[in-house]
């Protein structure tokens, strides 16, 4: 099952950046080289009771006057209710309901979701009853928590991972390919989605998401089965930059949780972004598969190296995905759509790939002998032995005499010896290190 998303709505101060900091303390680490994600606190990894979820921030700017907060709230809660799989509600107990509360619980009353109503700023005993009117707003359960004293977190998120049972048997499982059209506003996605969907015959249906309100596109091309993700822009589109580019990150997020391989379409009139590395970066951290789509190709001046200098621009701003295959498309006149497919479908095999132990340890030992570890800490390093512990991504865990001078460029230079080998073009690999004691 994919990683079940929790949102966060809530009016400005009362207290949601708190507990999203307490949360998220034990962020999963991100690879050094990705640019922009890490700096943006708009989700965190959280764990509890061996369950993990995406904890997502929908608000985040900062308004000025009463109405642009009412706005803003509706558009988070659409965006929560849009795209998570539980609503976390978050009220100030110190202050009471107030009309904006309302105006939020009217709209959330309408979605299937599970919605829990957190009562923040009971910070002891005596303020517990603070928490009775917020039954009031006719929504869920009502739960009382600190977040500044670290009060009641434990029974919040207890709450939380078990609205997840809920959809954990949904059998989204099909065999198909599972895959995320991702990239900025006005990229194409949807026209490419609607090309796809559009000239092949043979779609199934267009189902209702089974857990979120989202649209998925089942579609057979030539014997293999796609499902597209729907990924349509925020229906509803902001003016403020900033809120757009967020809400085009949060949409990402969810539709990247559910992918194998992710599609990361570039205008190819703009160029590689900032919001393009950020958003190919999530798919990175998230360890799926990705292509790099070009799109609106028949908008490019052509001359006889035009392809590759493009290609060469994109590996230097993307380098953190230099796996990842490019393709040049055009939605509008579908030129190469079916070679796009084809590298999807690739990559999706590359990323399931199993190694056998065997080959993978020989490869490994060879890749010592060409090439000793440095010394770090005055310690050399020795590997003892490699398996495969997991697909989507390949992760192999590597047995080695001392876990903490593993270098970073050691690990590339094994990574990249691995997939000269295997290939595993277009997925991220993961190494972990399990220290051997017999040394
Ligand atoms: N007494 C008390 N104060 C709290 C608690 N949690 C947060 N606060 C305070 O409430 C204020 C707002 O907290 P934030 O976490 O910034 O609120 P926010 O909802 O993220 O606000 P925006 O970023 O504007 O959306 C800060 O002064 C916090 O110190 C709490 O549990 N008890
Ligand atoms: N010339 C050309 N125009 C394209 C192509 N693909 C999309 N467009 C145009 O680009 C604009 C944006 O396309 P959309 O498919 O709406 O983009 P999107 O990424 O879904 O946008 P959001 O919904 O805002 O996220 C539209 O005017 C499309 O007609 C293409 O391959 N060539």
């Amino acid at each position: 099952m994919s990683k079940p998303i929790v949102a966060i709505v809530g009016r400005p101060n009362v207290g949601k950046s708190t507990l999203f900091n307490k949360l998220a303390g034990r962020r999963i680490s991100i690879v050094e080289d990705t640019p922009g994600v890490t700096r943006d606190r708009i989700y965190a990894e959280v764990e509890w009771l061996n369950k993990k979820f995406t904890l997502v921030d929908t608000g985040g700017i900062e308004p000025e006057s009463e109405d642009v907060i009412l706005s803003q709230m509706r558009r988070q809660a659409e965006i929560a209710i849009e795209t998570a799989d539980v609503i976390v509600f978050m009220v100030d107990g110190k202050e009471g309901i107030t009309p904006a509360d309302y105006e939020v619980a009217n709209m959330l009353r309408k979605t299937q979701k599970p919605v829990l109503v957190v009562v923040n700023k009971i910070d002891n005993l005596s303020l517990e009853d603070n928490k009775y009117e917020f039954y009031n707003l006719g929504i869920g359960d009502v739960i009382s928590i600190s977040a500044a004293q670290g009060l009641g977190i434990g029974d919040m998120l207890d709450e939380i991972v078990s609205f997840f049972n809920d959809f954990e048997g949904v059998a989204e499982d099909e065999g198909e390919i599972k895959v995320a059209i991702i990239g900025k506003p006005n990229a194409g996605k949807s026209s490419l989605l609607n090309r796809l969907v559009g000239e092949e015959r043979a779609i199934v249906s267009d189902i209702p998401g089974t857990t979120r309100d989202s649209i998925d596109s089942f579609v057979e091309i030539g014997g293999d089965k796609f499902l597209f993700i729907d990924t349509a822009g925020i229906r509803k589109k902001s003016k403020v930059k900033e809120e757009v580019e967020r809400y085009s990150v949060l949409r990402a997020i969810a539709s990247i949780e559910r992918a194998d391989v992710c599609a990361v379409v570039i205008d190819a009139t703009e160029g590689v972004t900032e919001q393009d590395e950020k958003i190919a970066g999530l798919a990175h951290e998230a360890g799926k598969g990705v292509v790099i789509v070009v799109n609106k190709w028949d908008l490019i001046e052509k001359e006889t190296n035009t392809m590759n200098e493009y290609s060469e621009r994109i590996r230097k701003d993307l380098s953190f995905i230099s796996y990842a295959p490019i393709v040049f498309i055009s939605a509008k006149t579908g030129q190469r759509v079916s070679r796009m497919i084809e590298l999807i479908k690739y990559v999706a095999d590359q990323h399931a790939m199993r190694i056998r132990t065997g080959a993978l340890n020989e490869v490994i030992s060879e890749a010592v002998l060409m090439k000793q570890p440095p010394i770090e800490k005055g310690k050399a390093l020795k590997i003892y032995y490699a398996t495969q512990a997991s697909t989507k991504p390949p992760t192999f865990v590597l047995f080695v005499n001392y876990t903490d001078i593993v270098h970073f460029s050691y690990e590339r230079y094994l990574e990249n010896q691995i997939r000269q080998h295997f290939g595993l073009e277009g997925t991220p690999i993961r190494f972990i290190y399990r220290e051997k004691k017999d040394r």
